[in-house]
């Protein structure tokens, strides 16, 4: 018996195409629809991002505006689901909080549109409702940290950018310019990024013609694992525990005696390097800078070219996005709700994707349990004897 050619996590395996991002390790290079991310970073608002994942174009500004108008009707946290967020317990983790909100918002929205039949829903209706999701997620998200804080909510204000306005709400201040565009850049970079687990997750889900709200509750999930999303926040774990740039040397040679994963290095596809992490680390660099704290950047460097000159593994999205969220002031445990803020676009995006050329996802597995063996004194079912004799006589 030949043995099966089996991709232990898919590694490798190119299971469909998309239109929606590229990823190239070859030259550690992202486009989102052709464009370079980096170009997108430096000159897009992320509402003009989200536009051309979802459409396939950057918005004119007639486009544009009428987004920013409809996010802008949108972003408030409906008064049942605010009741049900305060219904998770305070030391929950915030993940499992907006996976809940997500899924209520589901719910809600679903209630009297039929049987799961009706379930996937039309493309106009998906992008509705992607929209939607992308409004009000930041208001879920700051909701959550403030809470956390015993600090009353914020609402929303109309005259304020997506990224200027998602600050508002957390810390009840306006953002210094430099802020607001450094938390836009990390927007932008973690919007996509074809076919990661989160995303697959959400595909997986479609493709058995469940809906969007689904999807997007399965890519929480996914997300939230410390191999995937949850790897900015355990950026912070690391960098509390090693304290400053001198323990890193010490620090490292425990870490890797115990075997440990050093959390936001390495990656599935770049092996050579994050596509996203320079334009990641120069925003980093600018906000070193505005709250004038040398120390963060000295770590970061240190520990980083420590760990690649030893390891020869690179820093993904979520080293220089940590420490940079805790520079504006995100609780560490809301790093990763920030990261399915910004991803929804990409998950939304790729769920119409999958829906408008859909094709069951079911791969096969090669078992390696048991060989048949029966409970004792069983009488065999005649019925069921003669449907596999029948199976047996067609298959020659
Ligand atoms: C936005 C994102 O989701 S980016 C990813 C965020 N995740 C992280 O930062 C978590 C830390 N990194 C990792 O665990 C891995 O690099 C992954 C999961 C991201 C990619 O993993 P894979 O492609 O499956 O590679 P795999 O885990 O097999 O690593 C290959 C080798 O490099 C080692 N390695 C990879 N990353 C790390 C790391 N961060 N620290 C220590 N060793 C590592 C592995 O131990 C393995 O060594 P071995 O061959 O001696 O067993
Ligand atoms: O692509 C991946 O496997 C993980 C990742 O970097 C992302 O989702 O942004």
């Amino acid at each position: 018996m030949t043995e099966p050619d089996i991709k232990k996590g898919l590694a490798g395996v190119v299971v469909d195409y998309t239109a929606i991002s590229k990823v190239n390790p070859e030259t550690n290079s992202l486009l989102y629809r052709g464009y370079p991310v980096q170009e997108l970073a430096a000159t897009q608002p992320f509402e003009a991002v989200a536009y051309l994942l979802w459409n396939g174009e950057l918005p004119d500004a007639e486009q544009l505006a009428q987004l920013r108008l409809t996010e802008r009707a949108h972003r408030a946290i409906p008064d049942d689901v605010r009741t049900t967020i305060d219904l998770v317990p305070l030391d929950a983790h915030p993940m499992d909080e907006v996976r809940t909100a997500v899924s209520l918002i589901g719910a809600r929205d679903l209630a009297g549109t039929g049987s799961v039949l009706d379930a996937s829903g039309s493309a106009e209706q998906n992008l509705e409702r992607s929209i939607r999701l992308f409004a009000v997620l930041p208001a879920i998200v700051a909701y959550g940290q403030r809470r956390r804080r015993g600090l009353p909510p914020v609402a929303p204000r109309d005259d304020l950018d997506y990224a200027a306005n998602f600050l508002w709400m957390t810390f009840g201040e306006e953002a210094d310019e430099v802020v607001v565009d450094a938390f836009n850049r990390s927007m932008i970079l973690y919007g996509e990024h074809s076919f990661n687990a989160s995303t697959f997750t959400a595909r997986v889900i479609t493709s058995t013609l469940s809906d969007l709200y689904s999807a997007v509750v399965g890519a929480i999930g996914a997300l939230k694992g410390p191999l995937h999303g949850g790897a900015n926040e355990a950026v912070l774990h690391i960098f509390d525990e090693i304290g400053t740039a001198d323990n890193v040397g010490p620090w490292l040679d425990q870490a890797l005696a115990e075997k440990r994963k050093i959390m936001g290095f390495g990656h599935r596809v770049y092996k050579r390097g994050d596509s996203r992490v320079p334009t990641m680390k120069a925003a980093l660099d600018t906000l070193v800078e505005h709250y004038d704290r040398p120390d963060v950047a000295a770590l970061y460097d240190t520990l980083e070219s420590e760990f690649v000159a030893r390891k020869g593994i690179y820093p993904n999205l979520d080293y220089p996005s940590g420490p940079a969220y805790n520079l504006i002031g995100f609780d560490t445990e809301t790093f990763t709700p920030l990261f399915v803020a910004a991803r929804v676009t990409g998950w939304t995006a790729h769920i119409m994707e999958q829906l408008a050329s859909n094709a069951l996802i079911r791969p096969l597995s090669e078992y390696n349990g048991p060989d048949e063996r029966h409970i004792d004194g069983y009488v065999a079912d005649t019925a069921a004897l003669a449907v596999a004799d029948r199976a047996e006589e067609a298959a020659g």
